[in-house]
């Protein structure tokens, strides 16, 4: 059986062109070569091996990583990589590392942060790893209230611990640290600044810090390859210049000179971090449903007809739990794709002194964060579940990718401070409308809002529910009388803070329905434009309208509450959906093929692409070093006695 496809003949029944649809994924052809080239040049390195990871130490973990870091990054010289192609080739070697936040924060802050001057000292040496950086901003006591960080620059500083930066416990010889900036006597709040924190001659912790590992994390492996970090220091000193100076500047007479820039501009990074995580929510999702649907492609229970059983995809709860996820994977791959365009336009703006648009990527990049790892750890956990008892083995990957990727939820902000983020943004948006401030942006359908209020739905059938413009006011209604509701009720409060507090878990759903919304107008605003390839469009539709429809199904008390929906509606979205499964089903294998992952990234024999799954679970258990002997360690202290002692009670 080794070597035959068993998906075979799901792959011959699909409707579509694959390679097409593999291109969309990617987001071009040159996107998909790169990717496709650099996820095989490490499945075909030895070196970058994984499937032993599980049975490690945390230090052999860790130094298995350090050296897997070396080797990836001695390729990349060797090979001459461009920045894209090293890019691809450390996320396909999978592994959390110092060099995520070397390269996907340290760097990045230097780039947003630095004076033409800092940048010509720093960034040769970040880029060639003279230097190895981290970000070091979360505190013991602080981490999500950033402006009340502890840590002072002054020239008279007092003691403090940072706490979790990834890359500072074992690794970094540098630190971006953020620090309230004092001088003259005055706190003139949150700035980054370079410290140096060892020596790069013998990497021994300078003088003045102390710096450790935080301690095992969640999860057997997954982040704890990651040597996350606690920091202590003691009246540490480090030049003037080292602040980093781009936007605010202290003069060498101590005078703090404030650029004529909004100072949230310092948070800038996390900006450009949460948009990244989005686009990386559609990576893991896509994962565990590419495992999970070429499984329950393979997996047969019950249902015996010419005594071959049902393939679990064929029932229709496994459908209607495994499609909306594999729908959202493609939905989220879109948004992310928006976000960064989004992300380029602001960064083009405010190099051009234009501010306006800060806002709305704050809160656009905070809420899809939000809602995208959010739905993403959750639906890996579900692909677990669909995959039943084998899905709890480490050898089905799914156990390992939900622990690496679960504190996604709670890094580069907690999900529900940054949703309240994006409720202060909406609560905002809709007080301006009095004053006739126009909303641009994703707040665009509140200018409509008259007519979102009074409008009702015209669905009448089933397949009315494909009408991309009826789906997507009925989002914009919905979220639209949420944040209106929301504002009102805050309108009630003396107090607005007060208010504000009170009305948290209400502004929270607020923010969630807004932010569905844009991930919904995003996947429709991607099916008006070009796409081409056989079949691709038509599948892409109907992964649309599942997210949709799914999305409605499951926050179906906001569409009746808000009187968006009646509930004759609400079910004719139900007998879509249905309908919808049924039409994705013949498609669902390869849709999860134009992920196009080897099965070294995937790391699961469920997910295996020849489908080749029980001989595989059978050998792979064998490989366990608990079955190393027959008799196991500890039998003639602990299980010998204890039977010869039952032995002996029975004789009595
Ligand atoms: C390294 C990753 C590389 C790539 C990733 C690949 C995929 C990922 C895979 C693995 C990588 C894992 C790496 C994980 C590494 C993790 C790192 C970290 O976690 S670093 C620490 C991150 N910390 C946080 O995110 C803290 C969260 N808190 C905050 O961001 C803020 O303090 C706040 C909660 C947003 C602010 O709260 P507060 O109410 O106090 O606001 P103010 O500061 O008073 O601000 C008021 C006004 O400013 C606006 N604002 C706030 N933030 C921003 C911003 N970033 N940009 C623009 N504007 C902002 C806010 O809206 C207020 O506006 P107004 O109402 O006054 O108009
Ligand atoms: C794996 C991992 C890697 C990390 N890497 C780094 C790194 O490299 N560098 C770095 O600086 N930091 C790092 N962090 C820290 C991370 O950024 C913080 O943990 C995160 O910002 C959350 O802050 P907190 O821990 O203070 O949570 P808290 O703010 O203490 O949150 C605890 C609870 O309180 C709630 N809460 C807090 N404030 C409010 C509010 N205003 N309203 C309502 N509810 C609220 C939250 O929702 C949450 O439920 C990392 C964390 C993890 C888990």
């Amino acid at each position: 059986m080794e070597g035959v496809d068993h998906l075979a003949h799901e792959r011959n029944r699909s409707q579509f062109d694959v390679n097409d649809m593999k291109i969309v994924w990617a987001g071009s052809r040159e996107a998909f070569e790169v990717s496709d080239r650099m996820s095989r040049l490490v499945a075909n390195d030895p070196a970058f091996r994984k499937d032993n990871r599980v049975h490690l130490t945390r230090k052999e973990l860790f130094k298995n990583t350090l050296r897997k870091a070396a080797y990836a990054w001695k390729k990349i010289i060797e090979l001459k990589l461009s920045e894209e192609e090293a890019g691809r080739l450390r996320f396909f070697v999978d592994e959390p590392a110092y060099t995520d936040l070397h390269w996907g924060m340290f760097v990045p802050f230097l780039k947003g942060q630095g004076t033409e001057e800092q940048l010509q000292k720093w960034l040769p040496l970040a880029y060639k790893m003279q230097i190895i950086g981290c970000y070091a901003q979360t505190e013991l006591g602080h981490g999500s209230n950033v402006q009340w960080l502890e840590t002072t620059a002054t020239f008279d500083p007092k003691t403090d611990e940072f706490w979790w930066p990834g890359g500072l416990g074992k690794v970094s010889t540098h630190a971006v640290v953020f620090a309230r900036l004092i001088t003259n006597g005055r706190d003139y709040g949150v700035h980054g600044f370079i410290v140096q924190i060892r020596s790069l001659d013998d990497h021994s912790v300078l003088p003045g810090i102390t710096i450790g590992d935080i301690g095992v994390k969640f999860g057997n492996g997954a982040y704890n390859t990651m040597d996350n970090g606690v920091m202590h220091f003691d009246h540490i000193r480090i030049p003037r210049n080292q602040l980093l100076m781009r936007f605010s500047q202290v003069t060498r007479e101590g005078k703090y000179v404030q650029s004529d820039v909004p100072r949230q501009l310092v948070y800038g990074t996390m900006v450009y971090v949460r948009k990244t995580i989005v686009i990386d929510a559609s990576n893991a999702l896509s994962r565990a449903v590419c495992i999970a649907t070429r499984y329950s492609a393979v997996r047969r229970q019950f249902g015996s007809q010419d005594g071959v059983e049902t393939q679990v995809i064929n029932y229709k709860t496994q459908q209607s739990r495994l499609f909306p996820l594999l729908a959202s994977a493609y939905a989220f791959r879109f948004v992310g794709e928006w976000l960064q365009w989004l992300y380029t336009d602001v960064t083009q703006r405010l190099a051009a002194n234009d501010f306006s648009t800060l806002p709305e990527a704050h809160a656009c990049t905070a809420g899809l964060k939000s809602i995208t790892t959010a739905a993403t750890a959750d639906g890996i956990e579900e692909c677990r579940k669909l995959c039943g008892g084998h899905g709890y083995l480490c050898s089905s990957g799914l156990p390992e990718l939900f622990a690496v990727y679960v504190p996604a939820c709670t890094y580069e902000g907690d999900n529900v401070v940054l949703l309240l983020q994006v409720a202060r943004f909406l609560v905002k948006t809709v007080s301006q409308l009095v004053s006739g401030k126009k909303p641009v942006g994703t707040t665009a359908y509140m200018g409509r809002l008259q007519h979102l209020m009074e409008s009702t739905c015209k669905v009448q059938k089933a397949e009315d529910w494909l009408n991309p413009s009826i789906v997507l006011e009925a989002f914009e209604v919905r979220s639209a009388r949420m944040s209106v509701e929301c504002a009102k009720r805050l309108s009630q409060f003396t107090n607005q803070e007060e208010g504000f507090h009170e009305l948290s878990p209400s502004l929270v759903e607020a923010a969630v329905a807004h932010c569905q919304l844009i991930i919904v107008a995003k996947f429709i605003e991607k099916l008006q434009g070009d796409i081409p390839g056989n079949g691709v469009k038509d599948q892409l539709q109907k992964l649309c309208s599942i997210y949709a429809l799914f999305t409605l199904h499951k926050h179906l008390g906001d569409f009746l509450s808000t009187s968006t929906i009646t509930p004759k509606q609400a079910s004719l979205a139900d007998d879509q959906l249905r309908s919808l499964y049924a039409q994705v089903r013949p498609n669902a294998v390869a849709l999860v093929d134009a992920f196009n992952y080897t099965d070294h990234y995937l790391g699961s024999i469920l997910g295996r692409y020849d489908g080749n799954v029980y001989p595989n679970l059978y050998d792979e258990a064998w490989k366990d070093p608990m079955n190393d002997t027959a008799v196991p360690d500890g039998y003639h202290e602990y299980i010998k006695p204890l039977l010869k002692q039952q032995l002996r009670n029975s004789r009595l």
